[in-house]
């Protein structure tokens, strides 16, 4: 731990960049301390249950209201519901990692949607998201409206300087920003590549542990919240807003990252997916996959998240008698997947690194035929995967691709031929 961040899952944080700047006792005095407005975000209704309730009051230099009216912007591959572009086939999908651009591109610029379900307007559903960029934003920001955004670093260091604090992450690390919260993307290095699951619904929070117990999976104490860190410039700066599916931009005299002190439990975080303390079988057979399960954004139905976040990490295997890797399976939910670094167990080639798959609703799948072959033969001796780390966004709603998606270069059209030398085992006795 350093002194940048504050550890825990929605703590009621209190933080100040400036000693003085928090005023005492109460939310809104008259005068806020060192002449600061005083704001409330909230990021829940007030009348939220108090276990989900989510607010931050804000000592800011300027308020949020002062900046010009916002207009339409341009809008690259960035989509948004009713994503109704193409029709929506119930085949396996595999994509090639996107190219970097050659262009300057930045974090918002090189948005690309791949799928997405639901109604952004109706707070249910997520859009999924690949970035591409080469380029750091310095006088332009971004704030997203329509949903919460988990980011997945895939490529490059960034440093998310957000509304509420800085937060740096690397491949290997998650962050997540909150519906409204402004922040501007920086590159530490060249390339930045990754993805992103805007989520609609209820914010992500932890699962439930059940028979698990009180500790296990993603532990609270691993999640890191910035401290309050600000920029007092002026000047001429753009804020793009994605606001019902579109984006819009407002022209701003200072920067909107200017908030000297906060306290609340509405506030980004990051969490480093190598403490996920993995639960999972030491006797014999493959448990389903929601073992994995990092973060989870519940909709009104019990155990039907509208997205789970699931993460397959580096991890011993031992069951016994068992075939190893992911069954063959048909599910109720739709499974979109990534892979950080590494292989997936279930995949002896084309899924590589910065790639992503599809697999909706009732559509077949599972291990490829050389990895059927492969596991079914080999020795059950405890086995380190290493060199793997592989995501899942598994949503309630059918993901349906974009246009872009389904027409791109980088989608593998011979998918589907990874299984087609599965060969018939069958023995009539
Ligand atoms: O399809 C996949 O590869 C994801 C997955 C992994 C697993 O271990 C079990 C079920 C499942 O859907
Ligand atoms: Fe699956």
């Amino acid at each position: 731990m350093n002194d940048r961040y504050m550890s825990g899952f929605g703590n009621e944080f209190a933080t100040e960049a400036e000693p003085g700047a928090l005023p005492k006792g109460q939310n809104s005095p008259q005068k806020a301390p060192l002449g600061l407005y005083t704001e409330q975000l909230s990021g829940t209704p007030f009348t939220a249950p108090r276990l989900a309730n989510r607010r931050t009051w804000a000592y800011r230099i300027r308020p949020s209201v002062m900046h010009k009216p916002y207009e339409a912007a341009e809008q690259k591959l960035l989509r948004s519901t009713p994503f109704d572009e193409a029709p929506t086939p119930p085949n396996q999908m595999r994509w090639d990692p996107p190219p970097i651009p050659t262009e300057p591109t930045d974090f918002v610029d090189g948005l690309i949607t791949i799928a997405g379900n639901g109604d952004s307007t109706m707070h249910s559903g997520v859009a999924i998201h690949l970035y591409v960029a080469n380029k750091s934003m310095n006088d332009r920001f971004f704030y997203d409206a329509d949903g919460e955004l988990l980011i997945v670093p895939q490529m490059g260091r960034l440093i998310f300087h957000t509304e509420l604090g800085r937060i740096e992450a690397a491949p290997g690390e998650i962050v997540v920003i909150q519906r409204g919260i402004k922040f501007r993307v920086e590159l530490l290095e060249k390339q930045a590549r990754g993805y992103i699951c805007e989520n609609y619904g209820a914010m992500f929070r932890l699962p439930d542990l059940g028979p698990i117990g009180a500790n296990g999976l993603a532990n609270t104490r691993d999640f890191l919240t910035p401290v309050a860190s600000y920029e007092d410039r002026e000047g001429s700066f753009r804020v793009t807003s994605k606001f019902c599916g579109k984006l819009w931009e407002g022209e701003y005299n200072h920067s909107p990252l200017n908030v000297v002190a906060w306290h609340g439990n509405y506030a980004p975080y990051k969490y480093d997916l190598a403490n996920f303390n993995c639960i999972n079988s030491v006797t014999f057979d493959h448990p389903d996959p929601s073992i994995y399960t990092v973060l989870t954004a519940p909709s009104e139905i019990p155990g039907t998240a509208n997205c789970d976040f699931v993460i397959f990490p580096p991890r011993w295997m031992v069951a016994e008698h068992t075939f190893r890797p992911p069954w063959f399976h048909r599910n109720f939910m739709n499974e979109f997947m990534g892979l950080i670094k590494g292989e997936y167990d279930a995949k002896a080639e084309g899924f590589v690194p910065g790639g992503a798959s599809l697999h909706n609703c009732m559509s077949g799948h599972g291990p490829d035929a050389a990895t059927y072959e492969k596991a079914s033969h080999a020795e059950l001796k405890p086995q380190y995967l290493g060199d793997t780390l592989a995501f899942m966004f598994e949503t309630r709603f059918v993901c349906r691709p974009t246009k872009y998606a389904l027409e791109t270069a980088q989608l593998q059209h011979e998918y589907y031929t990874c299984w087609q030398d599965l060969k018939k085992h069958f023995r009539k006795p």
